[in-house]
Formats: C-alpha cells, structure tokens, sequence
C-alpha cells in the first residue's frame, strides 16, 4: 500500500510565503486539485511533494507498506507532468517513448503502440517532438506521466494547449487510467479536477 502525507508544510521563498501550514493525508484512489490564481504558489506546492524543492518548515512523507520512503526514492513512486518541465525534443515519438518506459515501467503492460493509439498520433510517430504542436507536445507529456506505473500523478495545468477534442481525451484518460492511484492537479479549470473528492484553495493558507 502506498500513501502521502504532509504535515504543516509551509514554503517562504525571501520573505514572500507561498503557502503556510497545509497538511495532507491522501490514498490510493484518492486525488486532490490544488487551487488559486496566477502566483498563488500551486506550481510551488507541486514541485514540494514531488521533492524537487525543498519546504521551509513541516515534513512531507511517501508511505510504503508503512515505511517511510527516503527522499532520493521518492522519483520512483511518481511522474510528473508540467509546462515547465521539458522533453528531449531532437526525438521523434516512437524513440521518445521508448527512452522514458526504459526508465519507468509502463502501466498495465501497455505497449508504445497502443500508447501511439491512444494518443492519437499514429501519423506523427516518426517526427521530432520539435515539430509537434504545442497541443500534441501536452498529450505527449501527459500520456508519458499516466502510462507510468507509478501510484503518485502530478499534473500541472493538465489541459493548457488542449482544443475541446485534446480535453475530452484528457477527460477519458483520467477516468479509464488513474482512478486506482494518488493523483494531485495544478489547476484553475473545474473541467480538470471535477473528479477531485478533495481541494485545496491557496488563498485559504497564506
Ligand atoms: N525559485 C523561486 N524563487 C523566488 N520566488 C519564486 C520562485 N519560484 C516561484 N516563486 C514565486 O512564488 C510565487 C508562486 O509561484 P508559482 O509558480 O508556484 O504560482 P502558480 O500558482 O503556479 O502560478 P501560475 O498559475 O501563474 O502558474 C510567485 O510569486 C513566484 O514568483
């Protein structure tokens, strides 16, 4: 069993604090939508639970089979998707999939064909990722972190580039491939986290 719990976690960056005293306790099949206006500290919090940053005061946890997992493993437990963070482009499809399931195992046995389907980019397989739209490069990434057999998601601004085809697919992958896992969203677009049980608004701890 895998759990996340973070407990008063607070972030100041200088002398700005970004959020103060938030805690977490959060489950498989459990999934969160952090939310707040531009600046208000979601992408902050993202980067904190994945451990990308540190916190400036409290203790986030990952749980395995009631052991604490120490901070250099916790990559391995979760996949990220965010605007900030970039793939190796110079690949085309095929070869930027299969590099990042060399390194993550895929979910379900999934293969990178029927990634490729999923996807809906059968055509584009053999094209660098430079040349992808902005809207198929968001796909691409979210598709990399849900088809990962992890048990923590984290999506930043999930369907930013997505036309009402891309959301509606956004929409179907949620449901069909994270219901069984801890998922945690950046979001200010009820469309991305209506099937979000809990919420956190930003402004709520400041
Ligand atoms: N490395 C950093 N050093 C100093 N300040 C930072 C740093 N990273 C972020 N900030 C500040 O933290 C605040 C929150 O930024 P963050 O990117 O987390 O907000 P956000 O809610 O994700 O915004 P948006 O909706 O625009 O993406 C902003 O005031 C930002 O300038």
């Amino acid at each position: 069993m895998f759990s996340l719990r973070a407990e008063a976690i607070s972030k100041r960056f200088q002398y700005e604090w970004i959020f103060k005293n938030i805690s977490l306790n959060l489950n498989l099949g459990e999934s969160l939508a952090i939310t707040g206006g531009n600046g208000s500290g979601k992408s902050t919090l993202i980067k904190a639970i994945s451990g990308a940053i540190p916190l400036t005061s409290g203790k986030i946890e990952q749980i395995h089979n009631s052991h604490s997992v120490s901070l250099d493993l916790w990559h391995q437990n979760l996949a990220i998707s965010a605007p900030y963070l970039e793939v190796p482009e110079e690949f085309n499809l095929s070869e930027l999939l299969t590099f990042h399931f060399k390194f993550k195992k895929p979910l379900r046995e999934i293969s990178i064909e029927e990634i490729i389907d999923i996807l809906y980019l059968g055509d584009h397989r053999n094209k660098p990722i430079s040349q992808f739209s902005s809207g198929m490069k968001q796909r691409v990434k979210l598709a990399l972190a849900i088809f990962s057999d992890v048990p923590l998601i984290l999506l930043d601004e999930p369907t930013s580039n997505l036309d009402k085809k891309g959301i509606n697919w956004y929409q179907k992958i949620v449901s069909t491939y994270l219901s069984d896992r801890i998922v945690i969203l950046a979001t200010n677009e009820e469309r991305e986290y209506e099937f979000c049980k809990q919420i956190i608004a930003l402004e709520d701890y400041k």
